[in-house]
């Protein structure tokens, strides 16, 4: 096996979807912005989950926006729901692990606050739920996912954002996931500080 023309694969199958995804992301992640702007300067807070990868990246993007991003800012409210092992281990040894995410939403979610909803397949029934309490709660999503979006993807309302990567493999999706994530946490501060170019 040529392991180095593999790992080159990788890069050339990255930049091909990211530059699909420039098209089909710009746009509906600019929107995603200005709904995460608007809720945090109304008080509201942004609430984020996801398995696996995406618990990882949930945590990620959540640690940004409560400590900072890339310039010193005020602190911006925003809790991760993967992260509190107390809590997910009770709701999924009392009730079932399909509920860990749902039931903190519940808990913790009030109107006009957003969730973060990430799964690469749109499938993860724990993922769905969450989104589903969030609706419950008056509170507006924006997905993460990928492979056409799956069951998330018919479940979101018309005043949530789908950020749906257009490709069909968990680590490439999850490669511009967190590119998003990190274009929603700049454009939150462009708004914030300004622009610094
Ligand atoms: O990071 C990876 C694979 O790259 C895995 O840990 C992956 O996140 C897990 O299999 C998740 O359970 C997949 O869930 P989802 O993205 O389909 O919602
Ligand atoms: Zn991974």
């Amino acid at each position: 096996m040529d392991m180095t023309s593999r790992i080159s694969g990788h890069f050339r199958d990255s930049i091909a979807l990211l530059e699909q995804s420039i098209l089909a992301l710009s746009e509906p992640t600019a929107a995603g912005v200005d709904l995460l702007f608007s809720a945090l300067m109304n008080d509201g807070k942004i609430l984020a989950c996801g398995n696996g990868g995406s618990a990882a990246d949930a945590q990620h993007f959540i640690a940004e926006l409560v400590g900072r991003f890339e310039r010193d800012r005020l602190p911006l409210a925003g809790v991760a729901l993967n992260t509190d092992t107390s809590i997910m281990t009770a709701i999924a040894n009392d009730y079932s692990y399909d509920q860990i995410f749902e039931r903190q939403v519940t808990a913790l979610g009030r109107p006009g606050d957003v969730l973060v909803a990430i799964s690469t397949s749109g499938n993860s029934e724990n993922v769905l739920r969450s989104i589903d309490a969030a609706h419950e709660r008056e509170m507006r999503v924006i997905a993460l996912t990928g492979k056409g979006g799956g069951r998330i993807g018919t479940r979101l309302g018309p005043e949530d954002i789908h950020l749906c990567v257009p490709h069909d493999r968990t680590m490439r999706i999850q490669e511009v996931h967190i590119l998003l994530l990190h274009a929603l946490c700049d454009g939150v501060d462009a708004y914030l500080l300004g622009d610094p170019a």
